[in-house]
Formats: C-alpha cells, sequence, structure tokens
C-alpha cells in the first residue's frame, strides 16, 4: 500500500501495490501493520455499502460527533466518485479546509479519514458503489453534518448534485468554533 499525504493532517490517499502476473494481480487493500507504520492506528468496526442508481448523487458531508467519531476508510468498487473531506477539528492547522480525490473501481485508490473530519462523495457514474471501512460503531443520536456548498468550505465539486436527500440539503451554516 502506498500512502500519500494530503494537505489535511491524517488524511491519507492509499493507492495499492500490485503484484501482477498473467492471471492478474494480488494487492493488500487493507493492513494494520502499514497502517500502523504511517500514523494510523484503526481497528475495523464496521464495513458498509452504499449503492447510488445514478451520477451525481450527492451523500454528505457527515460527520459522528465526540465522543464516539467516525474514522473511516473509503474505497469505490464500482463506477466513479469525487471524494471530500473537511477538516473540522477546531484548533488543527488546516480547520476548515477540504481535500478531494476521484476515487473509481479503476484507479481503486482509498481515502483514510480520522475522527473529527466530516466526509462526502459524489457520483460521476451511474451505479456507483462504495465500501467503506469504519473504525466507530454508528451512533445516530451523534450524527452530524455540514451543507456541501457551506461558504466557509468553497469545496470545488466537479459537478453539481443532481440527486441530494432533505437532511443533507439543509445543514444550517457553519459556525466556526475559534
Ligand atoms: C451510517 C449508517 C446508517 N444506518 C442507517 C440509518 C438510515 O436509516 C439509513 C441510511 O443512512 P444515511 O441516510 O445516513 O446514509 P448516508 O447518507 O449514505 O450516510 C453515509 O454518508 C457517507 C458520506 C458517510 O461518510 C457515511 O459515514 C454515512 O454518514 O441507514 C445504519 O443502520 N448504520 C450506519 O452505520
Amino acid at each position: 500500500m502506498k500512502f500519500t499525504k494530503t494537505n489535511i493532517a491524517g488524511v491519507d490517499l492509499i493507492e495499492l501495490e500490485t503484484h501482477e502476473d498473467n492471471r492478474g494481480f494480488f494487492a493488500r487493500s487493507f493492513c494494520v501493520d502499514e497502517l500502523g507504520d504511517n500514523g494510523h492506528d484503526f481497528a475495523v468496526h464496521q464495513a458498509n455499502l452504499s449503492f447510488n442508481h445514478h451520477a451525481g448523487t450527492l451523500r454528505g458531508m457527515h460527520y459522528q460527533a465526540a465522543p464516539v467519531g467516525d474514522p473511516k476508510i473509503v474505497r469505490c468498487i464500482a463506477g466513479r466518485i469525487f471524494d471530500v473531506v473537511i477538516d473540522l477539528r477546531a484548533g488543527s492547522p488546516t480547520y476548515c479546509q477540504w481535500t478531494g480525490a476521484e476515487l473509481s473501481a479503476q484507479n481503486r485508490k482509498s481515502f483514510i479519514i480520522p475522527e473529527g473530519c466530516a466526509h462526502g462523495f459524489i457520483t460521476l457514474d451511474d451505479n456507483s458503489e462504495v465500501m467503506y471501512l469504519m473504525g466507530a460503531p454508528f451512533e445516530a443520536n451523534l450524527a452530524a453534518g455540514v451543507r456541501w456548498n457551506d461558504p466557509a468550505f468553497a469545496i470545488d465539486w466537479p459537478i453539481t448534485p443532481s440527486l441530494i436527500n432533505d437532511r443533507d440539503a439543509n445543514y444550517p451554516d457553519y459556525e466556526r468554533q475559534e
């Protein structure tokens, strides 16, 4: 696994290191030891699948509030998504900054996202499917979010969403905590 740091501390883009032969390839997609060597203490608690019928579907920007943050590792296993992370850790040098990357079944990249960050994506192809590993249990009463187009973050989405649910479309403007 190849780890590339992003502008946000603790958010890395992970690429496969493939062992290829005439059958195809083999690659690790998750390894506690390699994650640890790259500064990520991650234990899988849950694995989620998110299927989306149409390109232009936006889910996010979600986080789970303290005391049970929701670290995750996100991979697109069918189609393509533009995946986005916002740093919501007050006091972080990159507080309120975002990073994004195209994750696809073809490029097999994934993001590792620490607790305290909001996460979301927009699908770029029909029938895009996302698999993500969660490092903590889901706590419905701690689920929270910020709006995809909040000027506080100014995310540069590659396309305009055509499908978003009411909850995600109506998060109020974010109030900075400093
Ligand atoms: C996240 C989650 C949801 N659910 C339920 C709650 C609800 O009835 C149904 C659908 O949930 P949502 O509408 O919140 O699903 P969705 O909008 O896809 O939420 C996800 O968005 C992406 C961007 C993330 O980063 C994830 O962590 C998660 O927040 O599934 C669980 O049972 N377990 C879970 O872990």
